[in-house]
């Protein structure tokens, strides 16, 4: 059975963070397994609370998955504070994260901070160093590098920028991208750039998109495919998810996990460019 574990924050709601994971590992036939950050309230209109899990209580969570079941792969969501960057670093240092997925979860997309806007240093210095891919969006990415995402150089120019602290691969991904037809997603891993695209759906249900995506990522990785074509499967898979998401509660409801069980296949535009 191939395995993977997640190291995030819980939504009460369903949509997003351990639960969008654990639903996505579900689906693509991975053993799922969970180290919650933080309890947060939160439904469809927005997160009502954060309760962080104590340092002790998460660095517990990990060790007992580790110590006993292992993992083929991890993927980080909300980390919370840097407290908790530090417990989830003890074990990337000990070379215990293989595959490892690092979503900067920074902001949710109702507003609500899921990471101690202070902590951002240590998520860069301290994990960026041993993620095989990290998944900004593009607030986050303006947040972590301070360009501006307004064109297409000043993306791949973020890309490399983001890259620069130690990861083996960037994917930045374009849901945030106003005023166009189509979602560019745009991957770098020092030798070439992938343009990921396809035609932007128009919904307001997208909560969890982000976990969900890169939980689809890091399912197809522990699956041992290569992470472009993780990337494409996830890509895939995630378009199908947003294309069948439910109004579900009276805010942007849930991704629909397993829309890819029937859904046709998108229409993904991929290009490929030296870099
Ligand atoms: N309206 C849309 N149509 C098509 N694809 C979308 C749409 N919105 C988001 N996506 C895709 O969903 C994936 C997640 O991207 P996004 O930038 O929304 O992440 P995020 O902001 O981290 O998500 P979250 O809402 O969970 O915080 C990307 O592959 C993106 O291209
Ligand atoms: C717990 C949690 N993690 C991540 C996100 C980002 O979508 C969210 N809304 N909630």
């Amino acid at each position: 059975m191939i395995r993977a574990l997640t190291i995030a924050g819980s939504d009460s709601g369903g949509g997003a963070g351990i639960q969008a994971d654990l639903k996505t590992f579900q689906e693509l036939d991975v053993y799922g397994m969970s180290a919650i950050t933080a309890l947060t309230a939160q439904n469809t209109l927005g997160v009502q609370g954060v309760f962080p899990a104590s340092a002790e209580a998460l660095r517990a969570q990990i060790s007992s998955v580790l110590d006993d079941i292992g993992t083929d792969a991890v993927k980080t969501g909300m980390l919370v504070d840097e407290e908790r960057i530090n417990v989830v670093a003890e074990f990337a240092q000990d070379g215990k994260l293989p595959k490892f997925i690092l979503d900067p979860v920074m902001i949710a997309t109702s507003g609500a901070e899921l990471l101690d806007p202070s902590a951002k240093e240590a998520l860069m210095n301290k994990l960026f160093p041993y993620a095989a891919l990290i998944t900004p969006n593009i607030p986050e990415a303006e947040a972590i590098t301070g360009i501006e995402a307004n064109s297409l150089k000043s993306r791949k120019d973020i890309a490399k920028t983001i890259l620069s602290y130690g990861a083996e691969a960037v994917l930045l991904k374009g849901g945030h991208e106003e005023g166009t037809d189509t979602i560019t997603d745009i991957y770098y891993d020092g030798a070439e750039f992938r343009y990921y695209t396809v035609p932007k759906i128009n919904t307001v249900h997208t909560h969890g998109t982000g976990c969900t995506y890169a939980a689809a990522i890091t399912a197809y990785s522990a699956a041992n495919k290569e992470m472009k074509d993780a990337i494409y499967a996830a890509k895939c898979f995630i378009h199908q998810a947003i294309m069948e998401a439910s109004p579900i509660g009276g805010g942007d409801g849930p991704v629909h996990h397993a829309a890819h069980r029937t859904a046709e296949k998108p229409p993904i535009f991929t290009e490929v460019e030296q870099g």
